[in-house]
C-alpha cells in the first residue's frame, strides 16, 4: 500500500525547487508562521466510480499542484475560489485526512515543526480546530450538546464546558432543548451552528473552517465571522475557506485566491479596495463580480474595506 507520504521535512525531496534553503520562518520575520503549506500537490488514482475499484491503468489526475500558503498567529487568511477547485482537499490535507486513492506531496509546518499526516491528525481537535464543510460529519449517534461539550476530565471541567456550551448556544440562537437532540433532528442551518460551536468550544491555535456559513442567514453568518475575528485578535490563526468573498473581505487580513488547484495570488484585504493592486486576472474577475462593483454608484462606500 502506498500511504500518502505527506508532508515530509524540508530537504528530503530534491524535486522541490521553491524556498528550498530556508524554513517557513524566514519570509515574514516579524510574524510567527503558525501554518505553512509549501508546494502541496494532490492527485487521485482513477477508479470506476460505479464499481469502486481501481482501474488497471491507475491514471493519476492532479487536483492540487504547487500550492503554497501560510497563516500567521492572530490573522485570518481567507481562501476563496471556484467550486471544485480543491479547497476542501487543502483543508483535509492540513488536518491529515486523505482519501485512500490520493497521492500527496509537499510540506506542511505547524508552529515551526514539520508535520506528517499522522502528526497533523493528532493536532486535529486540540491545537487545530476544524469546521468541516459537510454537516454529515457530526456523530449521528451522539446528542449534539455532548458533541459540543466534548470529553471532560473532571466535574469542574464538565461544568465549565457546559457553561461555555450554553453561552455559545445562546449566541447562535439555539434553544437549550437542542442540546438533547441528535443530528438527524436538526435543520441544515442548526447543524451548521453546532459545527461552529464545536470549533469555538476549543481554544485552538489554528482554526480551519471549510465553508462555515452555508444555510446561515446573514446575521448568523456575521456572528460567525465576528467570532473568528475575536479568536484571531486573541492570537489564533484562522484559515477561512469560503466562496463568499464579500463576507471574507469583512473579516480577513489576507486573501489567498484559489484557482484550478493552486493559489494564484495571496494578497492583503486592502488590495481589494483597488483592482489595480490585484495582480492575477482571476482575482480581478472576482473583484468585478462583487455586488458593489456592478454599479458605478459604489463610490464613497468604504465600510467594507475597514
Ligand atoms: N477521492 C477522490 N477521488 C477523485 N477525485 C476527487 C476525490 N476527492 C475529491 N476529488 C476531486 O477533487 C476536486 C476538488 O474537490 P474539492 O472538494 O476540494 O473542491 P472545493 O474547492 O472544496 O469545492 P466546493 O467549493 O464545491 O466545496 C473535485 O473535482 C473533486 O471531484
Ligand atoms: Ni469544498
Amino acid at each position: 500500500m502506498d500511504a500518502p507520504h505527506v508532508p515530509h521535512a524540508p530537504h528530503e525531496d530534491n524535486s522541490f525547487h521553491h524556498h528550498h534553503s530556508h524554513g517557513p520562518q524566514s519570509a515574514h520575520p516579524g510574524h510567527h508562521h503558525l501554518l505553512t503549506v509549501e508546494d502541496l500537490s494532490i492527485s487521485f488514482r482513477a477508479y470506476k466510480p460505479d464499481e469502486g475499484f481501481f482501474e488497471a491503468s491507475q491514471a493519476e489526475t492532479p487536483v492540487i499542484h504547487g500550492l503554497s500558503l501560510s497563516v500567521h498567529e492572530g490573522e485570518i487568511l481567507a481562501v476563496v475560489g471556484a467550486s471544485g477547485s480543491g479547497k476542501t482537499l487543502l483543508a483535509d490535507a492540513i488536518l491529515g485526512l486523505f482519501e485512500p486513492n490520493a497521492t500527496v506531496h509537499g510540506r506542511i509546518w505547524f508552529d515551526g515543526q514539520p508535520q506528517t499526516a499522522e502528526t497533523l491528525a493528532q493536532l486535529r481537535g486540540s491545537r487545530i480546530a476544524f469546521v468541516p464543510q459537510s454537516v454529515e460529519s457530526l456523530d449521528p449517534l451522539m446528542r449534539v450538546g455532548a458533541q459540543v461539550e466534548g470529553q471532560a476530565r473532571s466535574r469542574a471541567q464538565r461544568q465549565e464546558r457546559c457553561e461555555r456550551r450554553r453561552q455559545l448556544f445562546a449566541r447562535y440562537g439555539l434553544d437549550e432543548g437542542v442540546a438533547r437532540l441528535y443530528p438527524h433532528q436538526l435543520s441544515g442551518g442548526m447543524a451548521r451552528r453546532i459545527l461552529l460551536c464545536c470549533a469555538l468550544m476549543a481554544r485552538p491555535q489554528l482554526v480551519v473552517a471549510d465553508e462555515p456559513t452555508p444555510g446561515l442567514d446573514l446575521p448568523l453568518a456575521l456572528k460567525a465571522m465576528e467570532d473568528f475575528r475575536a479568536l484571531a485578535n486573541q492570537g489564533t490563526g484562522v484559515l477561512l475557506i469560503t466562496h463568499d468573498i464579500e463576507l471574507a473581505l469583512k473579516v480577513a487580513d489576507r486573501v489567498a485566491v484559489f484557482k484550478d488547484g493552486t493559489v494564484v495570488e495571496e494578497t492583503s484585504v486592502e488590495s481589494f479596495a483597488n483592482p489595480q493592486l490585484l495582480r492575477h486576472p482571476f482575482t480581478r474577475a472576482l473583484w468585478h463580480a462583487l455586488p458593489e462593483h456592478d454599479f458605478a454608484a459604489a463610490e464613497g462606500e468604504d465600510h467594507l474595506w475597514r
